[in-house]
């Protein structure tokens, strides 16, 4: 289904929206440096050519929006950002270093985080052992005989990750669900349960592919105001979204992709404005 354009008024258009966010590192004209960087990626699948030299770049602070038709080549983007399939030709540089050759696991520890089209929960865990397994990977070291003995710093571990897991729950909306299965939640809660896994290790890059299909405008505009309070907390996100309006309003930038390659780049208001885009895309 064609999506609508929107007439509300960009949010990242306004000066404000635009600042660097605090502590930053910028570049010699102000703006903010790229924590993410795609350079020249082409992917080809057997005989059918996915993306042509695509490149672009988003800053900590910064929601870019990565919008087009349907196989346009949104979601490989994606998972050639997180390390799922490699490119044929380009690379990935995260926060200053080449990650082409990392795997997704590497690539989660330097401090990406993907959501996917489907929500993907662990459906048959409470909602907080959902978030609390995001933490798991830190681990305490030791093994059964450290948790027997509950060495200090294995008790101090686990209640940072449960006070970590309480206020990500409380931040998202979720502590009144905690208990309940996350796979009996509605569509829009389990993608608040993703949402908060992805988030509880305060990820640098939020790679967020289509987070309000299926959601009713109120879901969808809470799930804005998440975006845009972990913008002002300095993550960088790259949102793949077919709504346009929210896509208008949530993001500083949007490259728009059309059969594999960039057809714009620009602000909301740019990218409204161009007759390519409204011809291929907008309508
Ligand atoms: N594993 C694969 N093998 C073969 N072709 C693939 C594979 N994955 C994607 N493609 C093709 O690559 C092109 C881009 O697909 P992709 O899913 O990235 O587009 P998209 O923009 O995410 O689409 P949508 O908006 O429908 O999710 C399409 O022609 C698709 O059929």
């Amino acid at each position: 289904m064609p999506p609508g354009a929107s007439d509300s008024t960009p949010a990242a258009t306004t000066a404000t929206a635009l600042a660097a966010p605090s502590g930053a590192a910028t570049t010699a004209g102000g703006a903010p440096e790229p924590l993410l960087r795609l350079y020249g990626i082409s992917k080809r699948f057997g005989g059918v050519q996915a993306l042509t030299n695509v490149s672009l770049e988003v800053a900590p602070g910064r929601v870019q929006g990565l919008i087009g038709p349907n196989g346009a080549g949104k979601t490989t983007l994606f998972d050639i950002v997180s390390g799922i399939t490699p490119p044929t030709v380009g690379g990935v540089q995260f926060a200053g270093r080449e990650v082409s050759g990392l795997s997704s696991t590497a690539r989660a520890r330097l401090g990406m985080r993907r959501t996917f089209q489907r929500a993907q929960v662990f459906s048959w865990l409470s909602v907080e052992d959902n978030v609390l397994a995001a933490l798991e990977w830190h681990g305490g070291g030791g093994g059964v005989l450290a948790d027997l003995v509950a060495w200090p710093g294995r008790r101090a571990l686990e209640r940072s990750r449960r006070e970590k897991a309480d206020e990500v729950l409380a931040w998202c909306g979720l502590a009144d669900c905690r208990r309940a299965a996350a796979g009996s939640l509605p569509l829009g809660q389990q993608r608040l349960v993703e949402l908060a896994r992805a988030i509880v290790d305060e990820p640098r890059l939020l790679l967020l592919d289509e987070p309000t299909s299926g959601l009713d405008h109120a879901e969808s505009e809470r799930f804005g105001d998440l975006i845009q309070s972990l913008r002002g907390k300095g993550t960088a996100i790259l949102l793949v979204e077919h709504d346009a309006g929210f896509v208008m309003r949530m993001c500083d930038r949007i490259t728009v992709l059309n059969l594999g390659a960039v057809l714009a780049e620009g602000t909301p208001a740019q990218i409204q404005a161009d007759e390519a885009v409204r011809n291929a895309y907008l309508g």
